[in-house]
């Protein structure tokens, strides 16, 4: 029988931001069309633009939200901003109410069984607010949506994965937010997900202080005996091979050269400024612990260089890969 190719839905992120001409530019890239089938939640006039910008061939079918997707996938129609709603580089308001609306689609589409996976282009986080939606980003919104109590975000290059203890919150509350429990969920969330996504038989993993030094033992900060190493402990007996804690400036350039499956950080900047220095092109974010496969690129919204036709298409070609290569097990 032939192999049923996976599924994805694509939210086209922030009309105003790069998204959807990384989008239009991966899809255009050799072997794609043999990965997935393609449905993007956004807009006609943003992918076309984006298609022109970026030079290749504008072929997705158009279809209206609730239609048949055809064989080949398609972009649902979900909003049709006027040209003032979508400049380049320039949010507007429509816009963030658009980029909720196409995310919250794409997860219906997942959901309902629509699309085996998905992935979503950068939004603008502030927009999500602006939209009414009361959550810092994609990972803390797929959690609310998927009902589960802690989902992990791993930044996934060729070399280093970066999983994250706390992700998108104040530098200050970040020691609040660190418990025992905590870590050892995360670290059984990201063994079971090595295993199972990325399909390492025997992962291991290691873990970041999250003070200079690890706390150079006790004599500035605590938080690595008190709260970091039970952790490890504690996922240790539910089967973890995990280490640490490790101070990170030296456990990064160790991680580079590949010496471990992935490595838990305590907070935003201490994983992903490793992360996206040595893959800044090539790393995927996934969202790890939900039902569903999650995807994303590595970047953000670039208002910057939105409209220019300059954004590399990547990071994206990664994500969608991805998508499609993990998602397929729940593919019919
Ligand atoms: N997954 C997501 O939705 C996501 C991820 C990161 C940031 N963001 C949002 O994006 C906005 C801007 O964030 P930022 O400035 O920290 O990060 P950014 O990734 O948007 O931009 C950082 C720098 O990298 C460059 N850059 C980014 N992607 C590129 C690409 N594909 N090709 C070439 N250059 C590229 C930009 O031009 C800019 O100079 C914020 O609102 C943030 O919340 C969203
Ligand atoms: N923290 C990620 C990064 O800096 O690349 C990104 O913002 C992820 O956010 P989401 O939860 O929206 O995927």
């Amino acid at each position: 029988m032939a192999k049923t190719r996976t599924t994805v839905a694509i939210s086209m992120g922030d009309p105003s931001g790069i998204g959807a001409e990384v989008l239009a530019a991966a899809l255009a890239a050799r072997g794609m069309k043999r990965a997935l089938r393609p449905v993007v939640f956004g807009d006609d006039g943003v992918f076309a633009r984006a298609c022109k910008l970026m030079g290749v061939a504008d072929t997705l079918p158009r279809v209206e939200l609730g239609e048949a997707i055809p064989a080949a996938g398609g972009l649902v129609r979900v909003s049709r901003l006027a040209a003032a709603d979508r400049k380049p580089g320039k949010p507007s308001h429509a816009g963030a109410l658009a980029q909720a609306a196409y995310l919250e689609a794409a997860i219906i589409a997942v959901q309902t069984g629509a699309a085996d996976a998905l992935c979503t282009a950068p939004i603008r986080k502030a927009a999500l607010h602006a939209a009414g939606l009361d959550f810092p980003g994609h990972t803390e919104l797929l959690a609310a949506r998927f009902g589960v109590p802690r989902v992990v975000m791993m930044l996934a290059g060729p070399v280093l994965r970066v999983v994250v203890a706390t992700t998108h919150v104040a530098l200050a509350d970040v020691p609040a937010r660190l418990t025992p429990e905590g870590i050892a969920e995360n670290l059984v969330i990201t063994h079971r997900a090595l295993r199972e996504q990325f399909g390492i038989k025997r992962p291991k993993i290691a873990v970041c202080g999250l003070n200079p030094h690890a706390g150079e033992g006790g004599l500035f900060g605590d938080e690595e005996a008190r709260i970091i190493a039970p952790g490890i402990a504690l996922a240790a007996k539910a089967g973890v091979k995990a280490e640490g804690p490790y101070p990170a400036d030296g456990l990064f350039p160790r991680a580079a050269r590949g010496g471990w499956d992935a490595v838990l950080a305590m907070y935003h900047d201490q994983g992903l400024i490793p992360l996206k220095t040595v893959h800044r092109e090539t790393a995927v974010n996934v969202t790890l612990g939900l039902p569903i496969v999650r995807t994303s690129p590595d970047h953000g919204v670039a208002f910057d260089i939105a409209g220019k036709g300059v954004a590399d298409r990547t990071s994206m070609i990664e994500a969608l890969r991805l998508a499609a290569r993990a998602g397929s097990s729940t593919a019919p």
